[in-house]
C-alpha cells in the first residue's frame, strides 16, 4: 500500500529530516512509527500525502509512483488518505459537522449521505452531542476526536495519524485505539505517529522507529 525506497528529505535551508528510507507497509496492515522529537516522523507522514516532497528516493501508493505527483493529481490521492494532525486543523469558523463533513463535500457526496456519515463518524469519536458547536467551544482532546472524525469519514485506503493521542487522557486513547483497530479490522491501513510509551507497551503492533531521520524496524520484546 505504501512503499518507500531510499526516502531522503532535505527542507530548504534546514537539516537533513530522512536519510535512505526503506520500508513498505500491506494493505490493512496497522503499525507505530516512533522515534524522538525531531526524529523525522510528521515528515514521514507528510510525504505520503504529497504535503511535502522528498529530496531523493522514490515512494509508491497502492502501487502508483507518487514521487513527483501533479499537483493536480494531489485531491485524487488525499481522497484515499485520511489524515489526524497533530494540531488539528479544524476550521474555526465552521460547526464541529462541517469540519467533519468537509472531505465529504470536497468528494461532491450527496446531502443524504453526509448527513448519515459525518452523524456515524461523530457518534464514534463520542461527540455527536457537540454536532454544532464551534471548536473554540471544545476542549483539546475533543478537537483531536473531530480532527480523527474527519479523517475516516470518508472511508480512506489509509490512515495517517500523528500523536492523535497526544492530547487524550489515558481512557480516551485507549478508546481512539479501539477505534483505529476497528478500522484495521475493516481492511484500513494505519500508520501512527506516537510518543505514548503506554500505548506501545500495550499494543503489539508492528513498530518503525526514526532515529535521526533513519529509520529502523523494532522486533517485538527487543
Ligand atoms: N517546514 C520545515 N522547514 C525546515 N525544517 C523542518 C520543517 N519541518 C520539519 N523540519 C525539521 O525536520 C526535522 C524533522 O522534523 P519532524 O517534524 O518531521 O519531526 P518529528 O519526529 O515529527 O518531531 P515531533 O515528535 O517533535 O513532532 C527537524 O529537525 C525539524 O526541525
Amino acid at each position: 500500500m505504501i512503499r518507500f525506497q531510499q526516502v531522503s528529505k532535505a527542507y530548504r535551508g534546514g537539516r537533513q529530516a530522512l536519510q535512505k528510507v526503506d520500508f513498505h507497509l500491506g494493505k490493512g496492515e496497522m503499525a507505530f512509527l516512533t522515534g524522538h522529537s525531531g526524529a523525522g516522523k510528521s515528515t514521514l507522514l507528510k510525504l505520503i500525502a504529497a504535503v511535502e516532497r522528498p529530496s531523493d528516493g522514490r515512494i509508491f501508493f497502492n502501487d502508483h509512483d507518487i514521487t513527483r505527483i501533479d499537483s493536480h493529481q494531489i485531491p485524487f490521492l488525499r481522497r484515499h488518505i485520511g489524515m489526524i494532525f497533530q494540531d488539528h486543523r479544524l476550521l474555526m469558523d465552521r460547526t464541529v459537522f462541517d469540519n467533519v463533513a468537509l472531505p465529504l463535500q470536497i468528494a461532491q457526496s450527496p446531502a443524504g449521505d453526509v448527513k448519515r456519515r459525518v452523524s456515524a463518524a461523530l457518534d464514534k469519536v463520542g461527540l455527536l452531542d457537540k454536532a454544532q458547536c464551534l471548536p473554540i467551544q471544545l476542549s483539546g482532546g475533543e478537537q483531536q476526536r473531530v480532527g480523527i472524525a474527519r479523517a475516516v469519514v470518508n472511508k480512506p485506503l489509509v490512515v495517517l495519524a500523528d500523536e492523535p493521542t497526544g492530547n487524550l487522557d489515558a481512557d480516551l486513547s485507549q478508546q481512539m485505539m479501539g477505534l483505529f483497530a476497528e478500522f484495521n479490522r475493516v481492511g484500513v491501513s494505519v500508520l501512527m505517529a506516537t510518543h505514548d510509551t503506554s500505548l506501545l507497551s500495550r499494543h503489539s503492533y508492528r513498530r518503525l522507529e526514526l532515529h535521526q531521520g533513519s529509520l529502523r524496524e523494532v522486533t517485538y520484546g527487543a
